[in-house]
């Protein structure tokens, strides 16, 4: 099975839009998860521009599925990973000033880095997983840093998608095989919407997880949210 976790974060994008309480977050994490999502994932940036450390505490308290936690592994990152305690962390490269996330760790010039923070994270009784590129040698690399799981970072993926499916996926396909093959958890995401997760699902079936929420949140807007929901879970199944 591969769980669906949406991700929150453009949801806090609106609301900090005008600095009142519109969208209710916690609502919208408590509907989502009524309406059949299996996760709610937030990735909370250091400028605060849509989750603030305020959404991460009021969120955990909320979450009955599983709440998945990305950032880069600094001070407040770790922080949050002691004490709410999530299912999953993240553990995402970008710099403080990243618009979004554009690449996976390098795990071989990061590895004692990645080590210690994945050894932390563990202790902490949490889950961890590492946002990798579809390269046979960084998956090797994760798994050298005890990582729990890799997420195939898929904007390369989405990006070449509508040209050639099968060449944009053929990539993905071998990491995740290399992945599955030393034991790690598979986990996907960015840019992954309704014409490409389908056939990303097709061809990697035993992913964990895929984690949501740019074109989700976008499709919401015409379709509605539980309606979007159960789109992109049925696209899973
Ligand atoms: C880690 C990842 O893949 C990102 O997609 C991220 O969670 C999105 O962040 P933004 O919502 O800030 O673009
Ligand atoms: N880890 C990817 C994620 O949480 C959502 O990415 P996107 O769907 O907003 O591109």
């Amino acid at each position: 099975m591969t769980k669906l976790s949406v991700n929150v974060n453009k949801i806090a994008t609106l609301r900090n839009a005008r600095g009142g309480n519109n969208p209710d977050i916690i609502q919208v994490v408590k509907d989502c998860e009524k309406f059949g999502t299996q996760g709610i994932t937030v990735h909370p940036r250091p400028d605060e521009r849509h989750i603030t450390t305020e959404d991460v505490y009021n969120i955990s308290k909320v979450c009955t599925t599983e709440f998945n936690i990305e950032g880069y592994p600094d001070e407040r990152y770790m922080n949050f990973i002691k004490e709410v305690k999530p299912a999953q962390a993240t553990l995402v490269p970008d710099p403080p000033d990243a618009i979004t996330s554009n690449t996976g760790w390098d795990t071989i010039n990061h590895e004692s880095m990645l080590r210690d923070i994945v050894q932390e994270i563990k202790s902490y009784g949490v889950r961890v997983s590492i946002f990798a590129n579809p390269e046979v040698d960084i998956i090797e690399g994760a798994a050298k840093v005890g990582t729990d799981r890799i997420e195939l970072y898929t904007e390369p993926y989405a990006s070449g998608y509508p040209k050639d499916k099968k060449a944009a996926v053929a990539d993905y396909v071998t990491a995740a095989n290399k992945a599955k093959e030393l034991g790690l958890g598979i986990n996907a995401g960015h840019d992954l919407d309704l014409n490409n997760l389908k056939y990303l699902k097709e061809q990697i079936p035993f992913m964990d997880e895929v984690s949501i929420g740019h074109a989700l949140i976008c499709d919401a807007l015409y379709l509605g949210l539980e309606n979007t929901i159960q789109m992109y879970l049925k696209q899973l199944k």
